[in-house]
């Protein structure tokens, strides 16, 4: 499925942001404060910008009926209130969709497995800890069955093999995935293309390697990058050096 941000402001936080992602894994990057959440917000309608559209295969989401059939978010405000079981948290995501109890069992149990959470299944959610309940969240999305995937930060809480899990998932996932990433080696392994914002604005975009270079590091994160090829994929990974740059 097509997402196309087109020039969407949100007064005082973001100005004329400009996205586009078909079908590929897109990075949103930039330091704290920088607009990453608040763009992702206008793509899952919890704000709507006052100016600017966000279409999805050419439909604008504020006018979108049943949109929540086609697209998933793990947002910074994900949250379970209740004290539900990881089974019954990750039923929710097929709530959007009309009620087929086989196939919604199948789903269910399969998100569970592949982020590795069913042997959790009938513990309870608050019971958990961060990096599980994050997991759990994501098999609530996976259960959504997206077509477009809006994930903020997917990687906060988890251990490193459960974020080269989660990552390579969303490209497995072959939809359209917009993540938030702040770890720009992780940014650059599994996103196809990326945008850096900076103040709210976006700055560049591109391939990784187009995009993560010393000078570009420099001016946006203040701090010193030197380039390496990982030393079996080839992806570009950054170094950095521990002074901070005013
Ligand atoms: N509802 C709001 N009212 C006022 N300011 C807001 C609101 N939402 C966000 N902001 C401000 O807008 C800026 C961008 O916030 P946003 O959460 O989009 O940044 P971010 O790039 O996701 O940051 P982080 O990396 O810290 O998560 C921040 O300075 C934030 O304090």
């Amino acid at each position: 499925m097509r997402v196309e941000i087109d020039q969407v402001t949100v007064r005082g936080i973001i100005e004329d942001i400009t996205l586009h992602a078909e079908n590929e894994v897109v990075g949103i990057v930039g330091p704290n404060g920088s607009g990453k959440s608040t763009t992702l917000r206008c793509v899952y309608r919890a704000l709507k910008p006052a100016a600017g559209t966000v279409l999805l295969d050419g439909s604008d989401v504020h006018k979108r009926q049943h949109v929540a059939r086609d697209l998933a978010a793990l947002t910074q405000e994900s949250q379970v209130e209740f004290d539900f079981t990881v089974t019954e948290v990750v039923e929710m995501g097929r709530l959007p969709h009309d009620r087929d109890p086989a196939r919604d069992r199948r789903v269910v149990t399969e998100a569970l497995a592949t982020v590795d959470v069913a042997h959790l299944a009938d513990r309870s959610f608050l019971s958990l800890s961060g990096g599980e309940r994050q997991r759990v969240l994501i098999a609530r999305a996976l259960a959504q069955e997206p077509r477009v995937l809006v994930l903020d930060e997917p990687t906060n809480h988890l251990d490193i093999r459960h974020q080269l899990d989660v990552l390579g998932l969303t490209r497995e996932l072959g939809v359209t995935v917009l993540t938030v990433l702040h770890d720009l080696n992780l940014a650059a392994s599994y996103c196809d293309r990326l945008y850096v914002l900076d103040e709210g604005r976006l700055v560049t975009s591109g391939t990784p390697a187009e995009v993560l270079e010393p000078s570009l590091i420099a001016k946006v994160f203040h701090v010193t990058a030197h380039v390496v090829n990982h030393p079996t994929t080839g992806v570009p990974q950054l170094l950095f050096d521990q002074e901070v740059t005013p």
